[in-house]
């Protein structure tokens, strides 16, 4: 069910919180470089068994190269402006640990809108591992999670989780492309109620519902309840 309650206009710009907006076409080639060169690097760490030479050698090449990055960082909470597919602008947080444009760690999870909600694929290598060969059960509850708050976002307005319940059906594998969807049940005054699902092969491996709470808007407090 689409549940557009929220013209794109009314939106709130994440600048009226105090935030920093950066547009996603402005994130630099080079920096997207380097968060997927990085990403690889955290597997080949992971996973390697070099000799210790090489692994010292290594660590102060990459002690270094951190040492030069952070001579400039980001604002905490800075926003980035993402134009979906569907002509809907979307807002998340840039370092996003599932969906962050400049984050190594996230997979990352791209969802795009659908007649009924959200939809994204991604596949999961052994950084996300939990049993053996298995995505790890946090990070499953951190798709859905990301999924649910996504499509509440984007179909009403931005809010917090209040709570999220999982069903694990199925081991969830690694190095297989898994399907996130999301959509939107109900919106209760602030509350909405939103649900996703991971599949793999098409078989439903997990499910979630969640209660989303959404941001008090300042100024919109009576239309909000
Ligand atoms: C900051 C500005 C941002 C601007 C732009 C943002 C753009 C972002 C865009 C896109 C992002 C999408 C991607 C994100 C995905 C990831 C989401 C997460 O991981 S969120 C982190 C984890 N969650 C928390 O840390 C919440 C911690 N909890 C709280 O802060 C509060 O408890 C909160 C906000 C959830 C509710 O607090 P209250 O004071 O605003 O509201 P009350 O009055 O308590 O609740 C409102 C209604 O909800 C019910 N409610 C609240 N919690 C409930 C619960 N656990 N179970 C059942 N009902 C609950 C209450 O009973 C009440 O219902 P009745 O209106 O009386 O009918």
């Amino acid at each position: 069910m689409t549940v557009n309650t929220q013209p794109v206009t009314e939106r709130p710009d994440p600048r009226a919180f105090g935030l920093p907006v950066v547009e996603q076409a402005q994130i630099p080639a080079e920096l997207r470089s380097l968060v997927a060169r990085v990403h690889d690097l955290v597997d080949a760490v992971a996973n390697t068994e070099a000799d210790t030479d090489t692994l010292a050698e290594a660590a102060a090449t990459v002690e270094g190269v951190t040492g030069r990055l952070n001579v400039a960082r980001r604002q905490i909470g800075t926003m980035v402006q993402r134009d979906l597919q569907s002509g809907d602008v979307e807002y998340g947080t840039i370092t996003n640990i599932v969906s962050g444009d400049t984050n190594p760690a996230a997979p990352p999870l791209l969802l795009e809108r659908t007649p009924e909600g959200l939809r994204g694929e991604v596949t999961l290598n052994t950084v996300y591992q939990g049993p053996p060969g298995l995505v790890h059960g946090g990070w499953i509850a951190a798709l859905l999670d990301q999924a649910v708050g996504s499509v509440s976002a984007v179909e009403t307005t931005p809010g917090l989780t209040a709570k999220l319940e999982v069903n694990y059906r199925r081991p969830t594998p690694l190095f297989t492309p898994l399907e996130v969807t999301a959509e939107v049940d109900r919106v209760e005054g602030r509350k909405v109620f939103v649900s996703g699902r991971i599949r793999a092969h098409g078989e439903v491996t997990a499910e979630a519902t969640a209660l989303m709470v959404q941001v008090r808007i300042p100024g919109t407090e009576t239309q909000q309840g």
